[in-house]
């Protein structure tokens, strides 16, 4: 599959190129970026040097849709939506990593996001690209709203509770921190070393853009309108996401019984590891990796649910996560490409 990357010199862009380079099924025809077309790609990424060697183009161009078929746009939210639209309409798959195909109802968008939302016609056809969720969908879709970050940790953490109706949805309360390269690779005040070292910073309190999406998906996996506390938090490290999330019990159960239910919930998934009742999963045990590892515990003193979900922002908080979402697409095992030991320590 001939592929193309807009917004290739982001970090969600470069950890694409990581997985496309060495893809059986795969091959990157294009790179476009808005600041640096004109350039090498290991120019801005010299650990890419030798390896991937493609000059950076520019979007406004002929003849840049007879050349891929599938397009990954790693660009902001508000960008994307503008640019786009044009590829879609000549049948060019599309896979958005950004939020602006995410949410189904366009005015929770602009209340969330303060921007225009897209086009009513691609929000509805868009397929929100959680294959743990969505399998089928994204099997046949021709855009891809790939998931945030944070809502990919609590997700696929609160699924199989959810599911089945142990929790009492409206109680979940979601801690989440984050690895700076969350926030991308364009320099901000807050990105900076002597800001984010030695610090713990929460964040965009009861307004951040993740919520509207977990509640979307917490709806759909139990029918009803879920409103949720989410607080996300800046913490000095590279990569890495940690949701820990706490909910009331609808019944006592034991961890045990839980346990059991998570692990029949994902047997089949090949990119989630729930661990052993007891152990606790750490952001460091996912790092460079697509998997999603949940752990959990029952306070039985409060009768409330504690999991623990960690992901790699990069791997499957956006870049792998889309790389499996084209492997579906293609029809290809999930893993193609994608199936790596964490790297550790
Ligand atoms: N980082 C992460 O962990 C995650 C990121 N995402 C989402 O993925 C997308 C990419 O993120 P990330 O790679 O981290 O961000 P970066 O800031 O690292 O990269 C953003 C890219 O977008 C391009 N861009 C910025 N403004 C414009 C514009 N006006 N027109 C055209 N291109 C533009 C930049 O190109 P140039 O420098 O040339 O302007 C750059 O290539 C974002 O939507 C982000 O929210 C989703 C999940 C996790
Ligand atoms: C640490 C950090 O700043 N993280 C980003 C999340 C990045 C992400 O997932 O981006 P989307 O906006 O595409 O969902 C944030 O909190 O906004």
């Amino acid at each position: 599959m001939k592929a193309g990357i807009v917004g290739a010199n982001g970090y969600g862009g470069a950890e694409l190129i990581r997985f496309l380079n060495q893809h059986p099924y795969a091959d990157i025809e294009l790179l476009i970026s808005h600041s640096t077309s004109g350039k090498k790609i290991s120019e801005q990424y010299p650990h890419l040097r030798g390896l991937a060697e493609w000059d950076i183009e520019d979007l406004h161009q002929e003849g840049i849709t007879d050349r891929v078929e599938v397009l990954f746009f790693a660009t902001p939210a508000g960008v994307t939506k503008e640019v786009l639209p044009s590829f879609l309409e000549k049948g060019i798959k599309c896979i958005d990593l950004s939020g602006d195909f995410r949410l189904k109802d366009s005015e929770s968008y602009r209340k969330w996001y303060g921007k225009t939302p897209a086009k009513e016609e691609h929000l509805k056809s868009a397929v929100y690209g959680l294959p743990e969720l969505n399998r089928d969908s994204i099997k046949t879709a021709e855009l891809i709203a790939n998931p945030g970050c944070y809502p990919t940790a609590a997700i696929l953490g609160m699924k199989p509770a959810i599911q089945a109706s142990i929790v009492e949805a409206k109680t979940i309360i979601i801690d989440a921190k984050s690895g700076i390269s969350g926030a991308g690779r364009s320099p901000s005040m807050g990105n900076l070393f002597s800001e984010v070292n030695e610090n713990i910073q929460a964040y965009k309190l009861c307004r951040h853009q993740h919520i509207p999406e977990i509640e979307q998906a917490f709806h759909e996996l139990s029918g009803k309108d879920v409103a949720i506390m989410f607080t996300p938090h800046l913490i000095p490290m590279t990569r890495g996401i940690m949701c820990t999330m706490y909910a009331d019990l609808t019944r006592e159960m034991t961890a045990a019984e839980i346990h059991e239910l998570y692990k029949e919930t994902y047997k089949d998934e090949l990119f989630i590891r729930v661990r052993p009742l007891g152990e606790i999963p750490a952001t460091k045990e996912v790092y460079g990796s697509n998997y999603c590892d949940i752990g959990l515990s029952v306070d039985q003193r409060t009768n409330k649910l504690i999991i623990i979900s960690v992901i790699d922002n990069l791997v499957k908080g956006a870049a792998g996560q889309a790389i499996q979402n084209m492997n579906l697409l293609g029809g290809w095992n999930e893993q193609t490409g994608i199936h790596h030991t964490p790297v550790y320590p």
